[in-house]
């Protein structure tokens, strides 16, 4: 499966950040991977125009379930897609835990997401109580079943396994413990996609880096990454997407 690594820059990036994408462009032109950028709201159009023409497209990192209204402060998927936004995350842990994001929640924003054509990212991953409980494929099944819309295709979805412990902490679950929920993931998949579901691309998250992404990625059902704080120097993101051959 040709893989897929997207930076999500989180709340971070001014103008001047441009010049990140426009080192990334020249960094990454030989790349056989699918990369995506995705900054903060604020830089998307600018973003968008400065990857025209190279292998790079630009994601969101949220958006709204209606398509518009009396939403304050909100952003649809249909303004993301009108601007040539490709993909958008949803449900990022950080969203969840502290916007008080439900999987119903995620849902109605992946449908929206669809609906505009855009790929939807969707976060699961569970806390480091909920590993140490031994309940990290409870938790992320329920989180699946709860965010993907049935009738979601490979074409639209894209999943990303995000332990909230390893995200900007440097720590890395082991590769059995990647390996073991990534696997229930694939499984979980075709169960609720049918075939299809075995098409849907996997990505891991949580203090991925240059000097580790080629472990990594050389893990069972692990296709590709989503990088928070790597993803913000051109250099250190090139040196993960290098190692995704
Ligand atoms: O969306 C990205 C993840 O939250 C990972 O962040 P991190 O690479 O800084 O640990």
């Amino acid at each position: 499966m040709r893989r897929l690594i997207a930076g999500n820059w989180k709340m971070n990036g001014l103008i001047s950040s441009q010049a990140e994408i426009e080192a990334l462009k020249g960094l990454t032109g030989g790349a056989t991977c699918d990369i995506v950028v995705c900054p903060p709201f604020t830089l998307i159009d600018r973003a968008v125009e400065a990857v025209k023409g190279s292998n790079l497209v630009i994601g969101a990192q949220d958006c709204h379930a209606q398509s518009s209204g009396a939403h304050t402060g909100e952003i649809s998927a249909e303004m993301l897609a009108d601007l040539g936004v490709r993909y958008v995350i949803l449900g990022h842990s950080e969203r969840r835990v502290l916007n008080g994001e439900d999987d119903e929640i995620v849902m109605g924003k992946a449908l929206a997401a669809h609906r505009a054509g855009l790929i939807s990212i969707v976060c699961v991953g569970e806390t480091r109580h909920e590993r140490d409980e031994a309940r990290a494929l409870e938790v992320v099944g329920e989180q699946l079943r709860g965010s993907v819309p049935e009738g979601a295709t490979s074409r639209h979805l894209v999943i990303a396994y995000e332990p909230v412990w390893a995200i900007g902490t440097g720590l890395v679950p082991t590769s059995e413990q990647i390996e073991e929920v990534h696997a229930a993931i694939r499984q979980m998949l075709k169960e609720r996609l049918g075939d299809d579901g075995h098409l849907v691309k996997i990505l891991y998250g949580g203090s991925v880096k240059a000097s580790n992404a080629a472990v990594i990625f050389g893990l069972r059902n692990v296709d590709g990454a989503l990088v928070g704080g790597a993803s913000l120097k051109a250099s250190e993101f090139a040196g993960i997407i290098s190692a995704a051959v």
